[in-house]
């Protein structure tokens, strides 16, 4: 297949490869809609992932898959959570390799930490889900806990909640905390389905990116919740984006920053040329398309492949959309987006247009 914007991914092989998938946010309830009216089809978004996982296996050199959060849906009934958080585990498991998982604001809705941790194995230091692993000596992942400092998930008298509360009170006056009216500009970020990364994580953070740059590793950094302002809706940023950014900045090793919670995906590359990736969610996928995909890792470049199908046919349609910054590249073969004029695209991929 051709590539339709000429731009052609590279022609030497990975270092390594891995899968990608978010907000799956599976319920055994009928589809719905986002509060802003976006479809949600909670039972077909397990079939995403069942298809994310054959496609990972079938590939034969995914080395690991991440799962950037949010696994069940709020909407859950509470009595079926446990069984939920199971079901999607267990198709994660079919993956020939490991799973690094992150917690979303949905999986705390559902389970606590104590519960949820050990079913996802989720490493944890005082069940503040940050770790870090090197699937080889050159490459660093950060997975760093969003919730950390949040209203939800910690039990209503622990430090953290309370700490998030005065917080969210001082931020947003509404009374429903979930909603952003009246909030102007980045101030939209300070909303109860968010969340923040604490002092004693930021310290964890600076001294992995120390390490990380005297071993000469390149680093991605993963979190549910969005880092930059450029790759997301503003009511979806991490509270202390900036402190996290701040500390980031200091070194010249993370190359890339991934996060789910956007359901709408997006891109940025920030001032210091750090490149942000928002992944489409799995739960807005209409029946027959699909929000997945594998990055293939190289010595000065990470390209993201992300799969389409299209109804009826179940033809896999690759389009390719490429950026690139430095020393760094990010090609996504792209695109969940719904819209009748985006369909139209895929159709007549000559039309597509680069980011
Ligand atoms: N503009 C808005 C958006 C939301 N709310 C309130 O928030 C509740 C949850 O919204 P929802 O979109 O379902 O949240 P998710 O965690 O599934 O998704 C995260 C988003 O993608 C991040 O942007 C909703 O029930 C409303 O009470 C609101 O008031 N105003």
């Amino acid at each position: 297949m051709g590539y339709p914007n000429g731009v052609a991914p590279q022609g030497n092989q990975p270092l390594f490869s891995f899968g990608v998938i978010t907000d799956v946010q599976y319920a055994d309830i009928p589809d719905g809609r986002s509060f802003i009216g976006v479809p949600r089809y909670y039972r077909n978004s397990i079939l995403v992932l069942q298809r994310a996982v054959q496609k990972w296996n079938n590939h034969q050199n995914i080395s690991f898959s991440l799962n950037l959060g949010d696994i069940v849906d709020g909407y859950c009934p509470k009595d079926q959570s446990l069984n939920a958080v199971r079901k999607v585990a267990k198709e994660f498991e079919n993956f020939n390799g490991p799973v690094y998982h992150m917690i979303g604001n949905h999986c705390l809705y559902n389970l606590p930490r104590s519960k949820l941790l050990p079913l996802l194995s989720i490493p944890s230091v005082d069940t503040c889900a940050y770790y870090d692993f090197s699937p080889i000596p050159e490459y660093r992942f950060v997975v760093l806990d969003g919730y950390d400092i949040s209203a939800v998930g910690w039990p209503h008298d622990h430090p953290h909640t309370i700490e998030a509360l005065k917080l969210l009170d001082e931020k947003n006056p509404n009374v429903e905390k979930n909603s952003p009216n009246g909030l102007v500009d980045l101030e939209r970020r300070f909303l109860k389905f968010n969340g923040a990364v604490g002092k004693e994580q930021l310290k964890w953070l600076d001294n992995i990116l120390q390490d990380a740059t005297k071993s000469n590793q390149k680093v991605v950094v993963c979190c549910h919740i969005p880092l930059d302002p450029g790759a997301t809706s503003k009511e979806a940023l991490l509270w202390n984006y900036d402190e996290v950014m701040d500390v980031i900045h200091r070194y010249d090793c993370v190359k890339a920053c991934l996060g789910g919670h956007d359901h709408q995906g997006g891109h940025s590359v920030d001032s210091h040329g750090v490149h942000h990736r928002v992944l489409e969610a799995a739960l807005e996928c209409p029946p027959g398309t699909d929000a997945f995909g594998y990055i293939d890792v190289f010595e000065d470049s990470l390209e993201l492949l992300e799969f389409v199908f299209l109804n009826g046919n179940g033809e896999l349609l690759e389009l390719v959309n490429g950026y690139s910054s430095g020393s760094i590249t990010i090609m996504s073969y792209l695109t969940v987006d719904l819209s009748a004029s985006v369909r139209n695209q895929l159709l007549n991929p000559d039309s597509y247009q680069q980011y």
